[in-house]
């Protein structure tokens, strides 16, 4: 599987991510300039975390105008697989792919910590190697990551189990129903805000994470990981 990692300026997660899915999962993964403008012979994108733009205006607003993103949206649209985590989350919902935003956290503070989850949906792609209702934890790193919809909205997501990850023992940011990660309705764009990439070998004390990307890779390789 070939995939996209598109860096914007002010990302900081690409490489991490490029990691985790080449040094880990030995898959073949890529970096695409937010200036390219093609996503050809790509089986699937991932829009990696940071501070696209400094964040500035708002956070994924500026990025979302880039070159690549109508290609992102031709993707997504194509019902090929995208994955955002963190500023690719925020990105994704800024370009209109996946429904709500996400608000400054509720303490105003950027929260940097580790976070109970439980994965409400299995079924997906990208959490077809989670139990239903597993409980994870994964790292989290943002200051906006306080998830807010309208309400027909957030009653459609709990409907048809667009809710992936909700937070777990607590609720750090103070996201609406708890939610940590959305799926849009055809299944394809997951947006979550925390960081499976730093969870996904055992040098890095965690690896609940390396299962996001076994998923969606699953039964093209043998990873690492899998075979310790
Ligand atoms: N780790 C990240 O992707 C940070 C996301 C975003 N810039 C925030 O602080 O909310």
């Amino acid at each position: 599987m070939r995939i996209a990692i598109i860096v914007f300026p002010g990302s900081n997660c690409d490489v991490d991510l490029f990691e985790a899915l080449h040094s880990v999962c030995n898959t073949d993964a890529q970096y695409v300039s937010y200036r390219e403008k093609s996503l050809a012979d790509f089986d699937a994108v991932m829009i990696p975390g940071g501070f696209s733009y400094g964040d500035y205006l708002r956070c994924g607003a500026i990025a979302r105008f880039s070159n690549i993103m109508p290609e992102v949206v031709k993707f997504a649209r194509a019902g090929k697989p995208v994955l955002g985590i963190c500023n690719g989350f925020q990105i994704l919902t800024e370009a209109g792919l996946l429904p709500g935003a996400l608000k400054k956290n509720n303490n105003l503070k950027f929260i940097c910590k580790t976070a109970a989850l439980t994965v409400e949906n299995n079924a997906t792609l990208f959490t077809k190697q989670y139990h239903s209702k597993e409980k994870i934890y994964l790292p989290i790193a943002h200051a906006d990551g306080s998830y807010y919809a309208e309400k027909n909205v957030l009653s459609q997501l709990e409907d048809q189990q667009q809710v992936v990850f909700r937070y777990a023992d607590e609720n750090p940011n103070g996201s609406l129903n708890n939610i940590a990660g959305i799926i849009n309705e055809r299944g394809n764009v997951l947006g979550m805000m925390p960081h499976p990439e730093r969870a996904v070998e055992s040098l890095l004390g965690n690896v609940d994470g390396l299962r996001v990307f076994k998923s969606l890779l699953e039964g093209k390789v043998r990873t690492k990981e899998a075979s310790r």
